[in-house]
This record gives C-alpha cells, sequence and structure tokens, in this order.
C-alpha cells in the first residue's frame, strides 16, 4: 500500500508520515530530503543556486547518505532547495528513487508536494495537509529554536509564503492537492489529533468508505 502526504512548509506532513508509518509498520521516505540535499550540495559547492547546471549535475550524483539529517533543517536550505526543486531536469533525476521506494512491502508512506500528483498517483491513501502560514511559521519557530540558535520569527514567515507562492506556481510538479486527495487542516489540531484524524482517514479509505 501507498500512503501519499503533500502539503505546504510545515503543515506536519512529516509528523504525520512518521507516525502513520509506525502505526502500520510501513516504510518513510520524507521526499524534502532529496531537494535539500541537492540545495545542501549546491550551496557547498560554491555554485549559485539559479545555475542549472549544477543543480542537475547534484541532483543526478544523489546521495542519500551525504548529509546528516539535522544539517539539512535549516531554514536556507529549505530556501535553496525549493529553488532547486524547481528545475525539471532535478525533479526527474530523483523520480525512480522515489517510485522505487513507494513499492516497498508491505507498505510506504512518502510525504511531499507532488507524491500524490506525479510520484505516485496510483497511492490508495492521499492526504494533503494545510494549516494556515502564521501557524505553520509558528510551529518552525519552536523547531528552529528546538535546534539551538537565535530565530527571527518574522523572517521565517516570510520564507514560508515565499516557498509556498514558489511551490505552487512552478511551472512543473506543482504543490497541490491531487483530485482525490482529503484534506486535513491541522491549524486546531495538536500532534495527536492529527495523527489519530490521519489513521481514521487512512481507515477509511482502506474500508472503501468517503472520509468524513
Ligand atoms: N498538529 C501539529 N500541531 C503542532 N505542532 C505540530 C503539528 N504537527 C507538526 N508539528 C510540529 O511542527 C514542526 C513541523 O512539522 P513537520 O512534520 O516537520 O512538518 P512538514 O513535514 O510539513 O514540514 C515540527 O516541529 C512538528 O513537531
Ligand atoms: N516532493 C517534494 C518535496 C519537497 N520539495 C521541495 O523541497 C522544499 C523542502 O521540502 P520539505 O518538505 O523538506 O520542507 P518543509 O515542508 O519540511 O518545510 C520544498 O519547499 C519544495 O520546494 C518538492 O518540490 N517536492
Amino acid at each position: 500500500m501507498i500512503i501519499a502526504i503533500d502539503g505546504p512548509a510545515a503543515s506536519g506532513k512529516g509528523t504525520l508520515a512518521k507516525r502513520i508509518a509506525v502505526h502500520y509498520g510501513f516504510r518513510h521516505l520524507d521526499s524534502g530530503l532529496l531537494y535539500r540535499g541537492v540545495g545542501m550540495a549546491v550551496i557547498l559547492s560554491g555554485g549559485a543556486l539559479h545555475d542549472k547546471s549544477a543543480a542537475i549535475a547534484a541532483a543526478q550524483a544523489y546521495d542519500p547518505g551525504r548529509f546528516p539529517e539535522d544539517d539539512l533543517k535549516s531554514d536556507e536550505v529549505a530556501k535553496a532547495a525549493s529553488i532547486v526543486a524547481a528545475i525539471p531536469e532535478v525533479r526527474t533525476a530523483l523520480i525512480a528513487l522515489q517510485r522505487s521506494f513507494a513499492q516497498s512491502k508491505p507498505g510506504a508512506v512518502i510525504d511531499g508536494r507532488d507524491i500524490g500528483t506525479v510520484i505516485a498517483p496510483e497511492a490508495e491513501v492521499k492526504i494533503y495537509v494545510t494549516a494556515t502560514a502564521e501557524e505553520r511559521a509558528g510551529r518552525r519557530v519552536r523547531e528552529l529554536q528546538g535546534r539551538g540558535g537565535l530565530v527571527d520569527a518574522a523572517a521565517v514567515l516570510a520564507d514560508i509564503k515565499a516557498r509556498d507562492e514558489r511551490d505552487m506556481n512552478r511551472a512543473v510538479a506543482p504543490l497541490k492537492p491531487a483530485p482525490d486527495a482529503v484534506l486535513l487542516d491541522t491549524t486546531y489540531l495538536g500532534i495527536d489529533a492529527a495523527v489519530r484524524a490521519a489513521i481514521d482517514i487512512v481507515e477509511a479509505v482502506r474500508a472503501g468508505r468517503r472520509p468524513a
């Protein structure tokens, strides 16, 4: 079974995907880490983020173990990721890895922007997670503070809005709900309540019911 979880920055996709994967004993892939890895490789090579050839080369040579996950979680790398993610050849280079992961048995949970629309349109369950930009920025600020260092809350909100804009309006694989995705607004849901709601959606789809 494939469960696709898409949505904008800090909506809670990764948290839900991890918890759903544990619940069902499925494997989990955070596809954002792939684009973050490419962004990070370009930053480290000293190349400009808009230099398509550097980003394409980094995507074609993508090595999942190259950077520790913690190093990829900064705001700077998130921004770089969303710039390189708009380059069609970068996306193409990362498709095979994601599609092969989607075939994991007994199941795969993948979170990202285009999982239900492009990577695995055949996914049995598609959840599109949202929350207001202000709520999402607040979550990201707390997360970045937890990793240490000073955080400029206004800059985090501005970065999230800019990234949403870029992700939703790019020509290839823009962020949008698949026509058959179930929407889950987590603005007023804590983590446990959001996980329960997501599992209810999976159960309803598995039982052939339309989720409430
Ligand atoms: N429903 C929620 N309520 C409050 N905080 C949340 C919720 N879901 C996730 N978080 C927190 O918000 C931050 C971003 O969540 P994450 O799952 O990484 O989002 P995404 O994968 O969409 O970027 C994390 O620190 C996470 O613990
Ligand atoms: N399937 C995906 C996943 C991420 N991305 C890009 O990678 C960036 C970082 O993704 P992420 O999921 O790690 O970001 P957060 O939602 O965790 O902030 C996004 O802003 C997108 O531009 C994408 O284009 N397609």
